[in-house]
């Protein structure tokens, strides 16, 4: 072991969190260690976010287009996936180079160590050989990786994740996928659209089962894929095509089959129990400053908190401030956003009414259809969506809503301010709502309170 490095801080894993956590403690002075094994940036602009968002919008194009007909005249359309592949290689993700941003970060005066960290006691940390001493303390950013089921005859075969999916020059004919969450279905809608044949396999009741049945049944009705629920796989076997045996007794088969069944914080081997944190446990519990022991913070979705960038940027600015003692407020995830990227986009805010009414005892929902709006009508095709509000009548304010349509994503910037900020519902009543717009709907969804 060499000599031990003696800094401020070491931040493990730069990821969204990691990298604006280190990126804001070097630019404000301090000596500060950022450590990543893969790529500077995580999986957010790689394998998540940016690219996806890139497949959706080409999606949504071609969807666009094949709505001329009845609208505007005719239209011949003739998806190709290579300017797809090709944005998401040159455009999104530099071929998967992560240079720009480790210079980003070494700009701002950070040191960077590309490689696995392991905790190795309070404030202590190796990686290979080099140890460092960390006088402020650790934090960890070191994010999920995706969750692989033990299903019988999955693990060797040459199944997709998430990276494969967004990393793909070529389109198979068919595709199996299991998970109908937000990864899923993304992926599903983006497909079917270019002319996959997508099979969705969902183990619960319903697709989008975190969200409100609404969105799970609006989705389910516009991704164009077979869906099948209440089922999971059994089995697995590749012999250039995958046969995928469910627990009802069927079998659905595809050329690819992409394993989308949520995310897991690795925890197992990053030496937790030297710092006397339970390496078994599923996240990293941290308290309203993001600290997970003395000299330990965690960010991101290695907290558990929801797998959102935005979330990831917002608890790396609350440790931020609480490692250089700043203050300000501290994390508070009752207005916690989230958009679902299919066409309609579906937004959420809160509680859903299920996770409202479990807490809450007096709950009232108001629930408008976009198509009844004066702009759902205008849009005709693709006017599909809802908006949603969930109230707790006894203190007046709204908890949590949905808004699913066309711009779902930014309907819901409107409702997040209201149960952000508790918005009382009689001010939010004698709001004027710009006709016709999409938003407008919001009034009405409150009316129906
Ligand atoms: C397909 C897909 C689509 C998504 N779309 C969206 C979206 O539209 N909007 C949204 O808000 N969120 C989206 N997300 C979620 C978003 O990508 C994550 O919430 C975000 O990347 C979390 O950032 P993070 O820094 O916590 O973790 P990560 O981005 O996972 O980064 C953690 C980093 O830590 C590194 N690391 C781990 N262990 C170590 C170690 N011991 N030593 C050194 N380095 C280590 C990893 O290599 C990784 O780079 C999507 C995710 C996926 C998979
Ligand atoms: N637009 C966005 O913001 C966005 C997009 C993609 C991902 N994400 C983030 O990434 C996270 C992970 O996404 P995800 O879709 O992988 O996870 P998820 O947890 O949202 O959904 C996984 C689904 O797989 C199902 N499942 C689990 N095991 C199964 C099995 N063996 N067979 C069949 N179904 C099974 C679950 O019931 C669940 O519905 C999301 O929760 C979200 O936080 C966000």
């Amino acid at each position: 072991m060499g000599d031990v490095r003696n800094v401020d801080v070491v931040v493990i894993g730069l990821g969204v969190g990691g990298e604006e956590t280190a990126g804001r403690l070097a630019a404000a002075g301090l000596d500060v260690v950022g450590v990543e094994h893969n790529l500077v940036g995580g999986e957010c602009p790689y394998w998540g976010c940016i690219p996806t968002k890139m497949m959706v919008r080409a999606g949504s194009a071609l969807a666009e287009a094949r709505r001329i007909p009845g609208l505007a005249g005719t239209a011949t359309v003739e998806p190709d996936w290579a300017p797809v592949a090709r944005r998401v290689r040159e455009d999104a993700t530099d071929n998967w180079d992560d240079k720009v941003a480790v210079d980003r970060f070494t700009g701002k005066g950070g040191t960077f160590v590309r490689g696995r960290a392991t905790i190795t006691g309070p404030g202590r940390i190796k990686i290979g050989e080099q140890a460092y001493a960390a006088s402020r303390g650790l934090v960890v950013a070191t994010g999920t990786v995706a969750v692989i089921p033990p299903i019988d005859g999955l693990a060797g075969t040459p199944y997709w994740t998430n990276r494969e999916a967004v990393e793909t020059t070529t389109l198979p004919e068919s595709l199996v996928i299991l998970g109908g969450g937000a990864i899923g279905c993304e992926f599903a809608q983006v497909f079917v659209r270019f002319g996959v044949q997508v099979t969705i396999i969902e183990g619960s009741g319903r697709i989008l089962a975190m969200e409100e049945p609404e969105s799970s049944e609006v989705a389910a009705s516009v991704i164009g894929a077979t869906i099948r629920t209440g089922v999971r796989a059994s089995k697995v076997s590749y012999d250039g095509a995958f046969t995928v045996e469910l627990s009802d007794g069927s079998t659905v088969t595809g050329e690819k089959l992409l394993v989308a069944t949520g995310r897991a914080a690795r925890l197992g081997d990053l030496g937790l129990e030297t710092v006397g944190l339970d390496p078994a446990a599923r996240f990293l519990t941290t308290d309203d400053r993001m600290r997970a022991a003395d000299g330990i913070w965690a960010v991101g979705d290695v907290t558990g908190n929801g797998a959102f960038t935005h979330m990831a940027m917002y608890e790396a600015d609350i440790a931020v401030r609480d490692i250089l003692g700043q203050g300000g407020p501290g994390a508070d995830y009752r207005a916690r956003p989230r958009v679902t990227f299919i066409d309609p986009e579906i937004g959420a805010v809160g509680l859903t009414e299920a996770q409202a009414r479990a807490s809450l005892t007096n709950v009232r929902v108001g629930h408008v259809p976009l198509g009844s709006t004066s702009r759902g009508f205008v849009h005709g095709p693709g006017n599909e969506g809802f908006i949603k509000v969930v109230a707790d009548a006894d203190r007046g304010v709204l908890v949590g809503a949905t808004t699913a349509g066309p711009a779902g994503g930014e309907m819901i910037g409107a409702l997040a301010v209201a149960v952000h900020a508790e918005v009382p519902i009689s001010t939010l009543l004698s709001q004027i709502w710009a006709y016709p717009t999409f938003h407008r709907g919001i009034g009405d969804a409150l009316k129906a309170l």
